[in-house]
């Protein structure tokens, strides 16, 4: 299944009419630039494409009340001063003729992504929209924003397919407000929103949108803020918080369909955000959330206002949604002092209801300041000059790297002439496997098995792997006599030969594992459920889960909470993936892990079985493809005590591992 566009030049056609420092920045281009990015970059080919249309009365009034609809329906026929009084009562914002057709637009394009998204004829999609949605109240508009488009699509979506529970991802660097105060009773949205704040001082200047806000009543826990304190956040701190707040939480909350507040002012280079994520951060926020909800996923449009940054930002987004391989991070550090206090906050405050918290360290918060804050001067731009604004230190960024797509052929059982031990010999004096490998190799298997078949094996693998990071192939399935030889023996001596680093992920009970590689050439990664090998080295890292590898919530905890991170800063080159014997793991959990995998090393994974393990090939396979992963049901269990496990884990971790790290110095 395909991935949605819904565009209308329409929405382009209103712009401020009148001199208003505050709104400037929102101005139709924002749509051109996104929407010409994907044309000429070829991605909006690749698309469906889904016509926009008009949100009904009974629509927007599934959020906003009588009265506002009513007052916005007049201003299409408003003199301009009329239009200027009318702004008057809200704030940052701007009305215009044509806008009220806009909004309806807006939202109506939303809801065509979840009408396509809901009855099968894509799987996921993005609406490139303006005016923009978040900030809008029930009765008033604010922040650019009409009609609440996101808000009103997850209403539409409960109410005409009765989705049960919907997540709704703002990734804007402003505070979606008008979301949390619509969905703040609800516990069938989870609503989670990242924004900056430095406390209070930014706009829209909210007491609420501090972490301490979680909701109310049936709804508390079911609101998640994370306010950035300071400017110039990046990767890093993005993913941090994603694998340590979002994610667990996400997947706990088990949701029917996945709405995105897709703002792009927390890019690099925003006049807005003053960020420093880099545009192909989000191929990396999309991906991490397209597992969920069987796929279902559907981005709208926010804010971004450096065309350049948002174009980008579009195009990595889309080409994640289509299901190319994602590019690697380059040198991610660990997340600073000032985002580690906010994710520790967020984490704290919402301790009492996620049970992926029940064991998070608590240590004191600092005190919230009661005082009121004092603005700088009146919230007003300071008047730039013309020469003044082409000499701010304009932020520069490398252009995102290409996105190659390998033919999407995954599994491959290699034809027969490369077995055997003539294959190796060959492969041997083809150069392709410098003979004191095959020495290496040899005696590495012929301990475990007879000389041919193993033989054959190595250099079946060996194949594979080269035509992978040739992008011949994009991934990989081998069927493997004895799947720990084969990991340990690819890890040590094949892979260390191709890549310069190798992610091992070992599931399931097995011994062996834990060669040390001093150089940290692998990084092997070993859930299990029996106490692994103790721990030799920074890139041996044995997870046990006392209730083993079908504990689903215990096994996505280690997930989320530990190798998705440590994958990040280890940026590995190729990744594999071996599943050890009646390992025990789900189906489900399986496909979950191959799919966050493959946001690695450019989607190269390689995935080792036993080989009488057929009737996990089709699984897997499905996964590798890029096929979404069944949603899990069984996480409505609470985690295992394991959880306090894993948590103390992480916190011997962290000292090597930054990406681990969940708590800043908390001078409070
Ligand atoms: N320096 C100018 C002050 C501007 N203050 C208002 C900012 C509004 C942000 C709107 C947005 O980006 O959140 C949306 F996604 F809604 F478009
Ligand atoms: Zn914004």
């Amino acid at each position: 299944m395909g991935t949605a566009l819904v565009y209308d030049e329409e929405m382009t056609k209103y712009k401020l009419l009148w001199v208003d420092p505050a709104c400037k920045i929102e101005v139709p281009e924002r749509l051109t630039a996104s929407y010409e990015a994907l044309v000429r970059s070829g991605l909006s080919g690749r698309c469906v494409s889904v016509p926009a249309r008009q949100a009904s009365d009974a629509e927007i009034l599934l959020v906003h009340s009588e009265e506002y609809l009513e007052a916005v329906k007049k201003t299409p026929y408003m003199t301009l001063e009329d239009l200027k009084e009318f702004t008057l009562q809200y704030g940052d914002v701007y009305f215009h003729p044509n806008i009220y057709h806009c909004a309806k637009l807006a939202a109506g394009s939303v809801l065509q992504l979840v009408d396509s998204i809901m009855t099968g004829k894509v799987r996921n999609g993005i609406a490139l929209v303006r005016p923009p949605g978040h900030h809008s109240m029930r009765g008033a508009a604010n922040g650019f924003c009409v009609f609440n488009n996101v808000a009103i699509a997850a209403r539409y979506a409960k109410q005409k397919y009765g989705v049960k529970r919907v997540l709704i991802v703002d990734w804007d660097i402003h505070h979606g407000q008008g979301v949390q105060y619509c969905f703040e009773d609800d516990p069938s949205v989870l609503y989670f929103s990242w924004h900056r704040y430095e406390h209070q001082k930014f706009w829209p200047h909210l007491r609420e949108s501090d972490y301490d806000s979680v909701g109310k009543g049936s709804g508390a826990g079911f609101n998640i803020n994370v306010p950035w304190n300071k400017v110039g956040m990046e990767n890093s701190d993005y993913l941090s918080v994603f694998c340590h707040v979002l994610l667990p939480a996400a997947y706990e909350f088990c949701p029917d369909l996945v709405l995105v507040c897709a703002g792009f002012d927390s890019a690099i280079g925003d006049p807005e955000g003053e960020m420093c994520a880099t545009p192909d951060i989000f191929a990396h926020l999309t991906h991490l959330l397209m597992n969920l909800a069987g796929g279902k996923l559907c981005a709208a449009l926010e804010g971004g206002y450096n065309l350049t940054s948002l174009a980008q930002s579009v195009c990595q987004t889309v080409q994640t949604l289509l299901g190319d391989p994602l590019p690697r991070l380059a040198n991610l550090r660990s997340p600073c002092i000032s985002a580690l206090e906010s994710l520790q906050c967020a984490r704290s405050a919402h301790r009492q209801y996620w049970s992926f918290l029940k064991h998070a360290a608590n240590p004191p918060l600092p005190e919230i300041s009661t005082k009121p804050i004092k603005l700088a001067k009146e919230e007003e731009e300071p008047a730039e000059t013309a020469e003044e604004e082409s000499s701010g230190e304009a932020k520069v960024w490398p252009e995102p790297p290409q996105r190659s797509c390998p033919p999407v052929c995954s599994a491959s059982v290699l034809p027969d002439d490369v077995a055997g031990a003539d294959g190796l010999k060959r492969l041997s004096t083809s150069g392709a496997l410098q003979p004191r490998l095959v020495n290496k190799l040899k005696n590495h298997f012929t301990k475990a098995a007879d000389d041919g078949d193993a033989v054959a094996t190595i250099s079946r693998l060996h194949t594979l792997m080269e035509k992978m990071l040739t992008n011949e192939i994009g991934n990989g399935l081998a069927l493997v006599p004895d799947v720990a030889a084969a990991t340990m023996c690819f890890a040590q001596d094949l892979a260390s030969d191709l890549v310069d680093r190798v992610l091992v992920v070992c599931v399931g009970n097995a011994t062996g594992l834990n060669y040390v590689t001093t150089d940290g050439r692998a990084l092997v990664v070993h859930i299990s459920g029996e106490d692994g090998e103790e721990r030799k080295s920074k890139y041996y890292i044995p997870v046990r889960l006392k209730q083993g590898c079908g504990d689903t919530s215990g096994f996505l905890q280690a997930v989320l909470g530990l190798l998705l991170p440590l994958g990040y800063e280890y940026d590995p080159g190729l990744v594999l993936l071996g599943r050890m014997p009646e390992s025990g793991v789900g189906d489900g959990m399986w496909q979950q892990l191959i799919g966050l995998l493959r946001g690695f090393a450019k989607g190269h994974t390689l995935v080792l079985m036993q080989a009488n393990e057929e009737a996990c090939m089709g699984p897997t396979a499905s996964a590798l493809l890029g096929h979404p992963a069944a949603p899990l049901q069984e996480l409505g269990a609470p985690f295992p005590q394991d959880g306090d496990a894993l948590e103390r884990l992480r916190e011997r971790l962290q000292a090597d591992w930054k990406m681990l790290q969940t708590t800043g110095r908390m001078d409070c």
